[in-house]
This record gives C-alpha cells, structure tokens and sequence, in this order.
C-alpha cells in the first residue's frame, strides 16, 4: 500500500535576531524508508519535532520530498493529488474538518459532493457511521456546538465517508475522558477489520498504540529508529518483568540467586528478571518462607522514553 525509500525533506528558514539573514537548514527528514500493507495498522511515534508530520504530509502529497521514492497504491502523492487524495482520509484530532456554523450532515453532504461520492453509497454510509459512532443525537448540531468526543466521532464519519483505503490519524483520542477513547478506538478496529482500511496512526498516547496497533515505527531527528513488532519492542528494549514478593519476615539476605535484586523494604522485596515466571517464583519461594507474590510488566510507557531520552536505538533500524 505505503513504500518509501530514502525520503528526505529539508526546510531553509532566514534566521532572525543575532543570525538575522542566515539561512538554518533543518534536516525534518533524513533518509527514511519503510513500506506498509494492505490492512496494517501501524503506530508512527516520536517526541515533538521528530519528523512525523513532514513524513505524513509527503505521504498525503501536501509536501514534495527532496528525493527519495514515495508510492502510495501505485500513486506519487504530490503528482497525482487529485486520484491519490480521493483515496486517503484524515482525522487531526487538534482540529476539525468539519464547517464550523453548519449542522453536521451538511458537512457530511458537502463532503459527498467534494468526493463525489454516489447518493446510494453515502446513505449506506452515513447510515452505518450513525450506528456504529451513534452520532443520532448531534447529526443537526453544528460543529461548534459539540463536545470533543462527538466532534472527533463526526470527523471519523467525515474522514470515512469516501471509502478511503488509507486512514491518517493523528491523535485521534486527545482530550478525551477513557470511556470515550475505547469506543473511538473500537470504531478504528472495526473499520480496520471490515472494509480493510490502512492506518497510519500518529499519537502521543501508548494506549492508543497498544490497543490498535501491533506494528509500530519510531523516528527521531528525521531518522526511524525502530520499525517492528510492538510486542518485540519490549522483548528487546524494554526494562525486566518485576517480581514484588512479600517474605513472611524480612528475610537477613535478600539476594536469591538468578534473580537481580531491585530493592528490599523490609519484608517486600523486589527482582528482576526476563522470561517465564516460574523458576524466578520457583527460587524465590525455596529462599524463605512467601506470604504474597506479584508480577509487574514493563511499562510500554518506560521503554518508549527510555529510547527517546538515550537514543538506544540511533545506531540503527532494529
Ligand atoms: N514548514 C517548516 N519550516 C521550517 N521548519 C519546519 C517546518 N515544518 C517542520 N519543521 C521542522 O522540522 C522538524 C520536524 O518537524 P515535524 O513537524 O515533522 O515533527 P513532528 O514529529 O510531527 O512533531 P510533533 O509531535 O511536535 O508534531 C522540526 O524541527 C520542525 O521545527
């Protein structure tokens, strides 16, 4: 669906104050290549500045790279905008797409003309999205009126109401309350699933990621550092499982052989370790006398910054 070899997008901006005229050269993005299926979802991550945006908006067409190849479905987005754009949909939860002052099926039906999309579709469409994102109740407010939640849910609907086969989303849940994140989400999942949708996710919240995508790609300063498996992501990178272990009694020696010794607050002590459980609980209990035993997950949260703070991965794609 998505292939990108070696994109590179340079911005020249004139400096002001002391290097007033200079110009400053911005490398947004280096030497990035990766390629995407049919179907996939995959989670574009990075700290602010990393070079998400400006690879999106080549994707889209909006900005012509330096060099490198782009091919979306057959397509070179910014010379062919008209057939590639008819093709893709996108949600900024930042900002709507939606018309300000008009009720929200008017939006819907200027979209349909835009898109030329046919009545019989649009009905079958609409009528789907209304369900599925139950917009019933607000489909005649206008946009301004309408909280975050029914306005992302609108512009879902929007994004959707073509039949694109490429979805950018970008931080589709922000601001919202938990219960109203999952139902978007499970809004992404169904169309995922039913009408074979690629998405492009861009978000700062890992939750999103962890529920939606099992692909994930990170760039930093223009380079992509990691593409792969979320799951392998914490295989590899991620800090150890915890073992939180309640002793009967403080026990004299904390240190159980096999196991790496976090930290001992009188009974409660804490290891590390990777793998299965078992020999570690195994070990733990042949030590001393066991009242209780948990085991903590590294936190997705903790290896993400974990690469973005120590560039762990800036010698090259994992
Ligand atoms: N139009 C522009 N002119 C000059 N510099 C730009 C322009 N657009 C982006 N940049 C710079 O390019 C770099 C990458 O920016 P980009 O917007 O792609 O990052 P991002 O990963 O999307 O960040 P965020 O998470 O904050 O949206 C940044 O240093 C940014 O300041």
């Amino acid at each position: 669906m998505i292939t990108v070899h070696n994109l590179k997008k340079t911005f020249r901006t004139r400096q002001g104050g002391l290097l007033r005229g200079q110009t400053r050269v911005m490398e947004a993005v280096k030497d990035v290549s990766f390629s995407v299926g049919r179907g996939e979802i995959v989670g574009y991550l990075g700290p602010n500045g990393a070079g998400k945006s400006t690879s999106i908006k080549v994707l889209t067409g909006l900005l012509v790279p330096d060099s490198g190849q782009v091919d979306v479905g057959g397509l070179v987005p910014w010379q062919d905008r008209r057939a590639h754009v008819a093709r893709l949909g996108a949600v900024f939860g930042q900002r709507t797409t939606l018309w300000w002052d008009l009720p929200v099926t008017e939006s819907l039906e200027l979209l349909r003309h835009i898109y030329r999309v046919s009545a019989a579709r649009f009905r079958q469409n609409l009528h789907d999205f209304t369900e599925l994102l139950e917009l019933g109740p607000f489909l005649h407010t206008p946009a301004r009126a309408l909280s975050l939640g029914q306005r992302m849910r609108a512009d879902l609907a929007a994004a959707l109401l073509h039949d694109p086969e490429l979805l950018f989303l970008d931080e589709p849940t922000v601001g919202l309350d938990v219960v109203a994140k999952e139902r978007i989400r499970e809004f992404i999942r169904h169309v995922n699933a039913t009408r074979e949708v690629t998405v492009l996710l861009t978000t700062h919240d890992l939750t999103d990621v962890e529920r939606l995508a099992r692909r994930v790609m990170i760039i930093d300063h223009g380079s992509l550092l990691y593409d792969g498996a979320l799951a392998q992501l914490q295989v590899r990178y991620g800090s150890a499982r915890e073992l939180v272990v309640d002793f009967d009694a403080a026990p004299p020696d904390p240190q159980v052989p096999g196991l790496t010794l976090l930290g001992a607050d009188g009974p409660r002590v804490r290891y590390g370790f990777s793998g299965a459980a078992a020999t570690p609980i195994a070990r733990v209990t042949a030590h001393a006398p066991v009242r209780d035993i948990t085991v903590k997950e590294p936190d997705i949260e903790a290896t993400i910054r974990r690469i973005y703070e120590g560039g762990l991965l800036r010698s090259g794609v994992a």
